[in-house]
């Protein structure tokens, strides 16, 4: 892991114009990401995670403070950035390759390399034999993998995953946790994930990023010190239970889960 700072939020904060009048979700955050981590952010519904993650992305503005990828402000979509979503959101009428080539159309990349670069990711994700199989032929899991290798396409630095297993069955979920970490392990880029499960924060992490509730800001910050490769084993390890209760003790002093 290298120590340059890719992402920097110095004060950021946000504050929705609605109807009804301001709607104050973000109060001003400060965090770096460092080029090549692994950083999870948890916290309560409606604490502006999805808000977070969306202003990194470039596609909400911040309403305060500074917030920068690579040293420059994020003023609208970052091309250096890919993002997965908790649906796949896969179209079903093209095929799992032309559905990942699809980044390459909105971008106008060449389409040879592009394709060279799909069959890679594919093979990454262990799509190999489904490129020309559709979307409706893929288990959840599978869909989820085609969509995190659009999101790669075009080789960004960054990578932002908004719940992007909440939608599969636990089991689908621990092995997806497992794709994720060997993924990110050869793919070395630097991921922020928005995530409602606490295990599945520590498991995947360098640092959990904890949220409070609605206006959000941040109320701890944990280095997930645990050997990698990881395996679903180390879940079962004192370490790992003692950081559970850690992060899970913020959710208690704030009401939101019960002891
Ligand atoms: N377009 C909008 N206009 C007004 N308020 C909004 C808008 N989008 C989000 N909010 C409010 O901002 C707060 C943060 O929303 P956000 O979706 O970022 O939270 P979240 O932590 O991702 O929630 P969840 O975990 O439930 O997905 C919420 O209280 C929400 O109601």
């Amino acid at each position: 892991m290298s120590q340059a700072n890719l992402i920097e939020a110095r004060g950021v904060s946000k504050t929705y114009q609605s109807k009804d009048g301001p709607v104050e979700s973000l109060q001003p955050l400060d965090f770096a990401i460092r080029e090549g981590e692994f950083v999870s952010v948890v916290g309560p519904s409606g604490c502006g995670k999805s808000t977070l993650l969306k202003m990194v992305a470039g596609l909400l503005p911040i309403s305060g403070g500074s917030l920068t990828l690579a040293g420059k402000p994020i003023q609208g979509p970052q091309k250096d950035v890919g993002i997965v979503f908790q649906s796949a959101v896969l179209l079903p009428w093209r095929s799992v390759e032309d559905n990942i080539l699809l980044q390459a159309e909105m971008r106008h990349l060449p389409k040879a390399t592009s394709q060279a670069r799909a069959r890679e990711l594919m093979d990454m994700a262990g799509l190999k034999g489904f490129e020309g199989k559709y979307p409706w032929q893929l288990s959840g899991g599978m869909q989820q993998r085609a969509s995190i290798c659009r999101a790669l396409l075009h080789d960004p630095s960054v990578l932002l995953m908004d719940e992007p297993f909440g939608a599969l069955d636990a089991m689908t979920r621990e092995k997806m946790n497992l794709e994720l970490q060997r993924i990110w392990m050869t793919s070395k880029k630097t991921v922020m994930l928005i995530t409602h499960s606490i295990p599945e924060a520590i498991f995947l992490s360098d640092r959990v990023i904890v949220m409070s509730e609605r206006p959000g800001s941040i109320a701890a910050v944990y280095d997930i010190d645990l050997p990698r490769p990881r395996t679903l084993d180390v879940m079962a390890s004192a370490e790992f239970g003692h950081y559970t209760k850690q992060v899970r003790a913020h959710f208690f002093s704030q009401g939101i889960l019960d002891h």
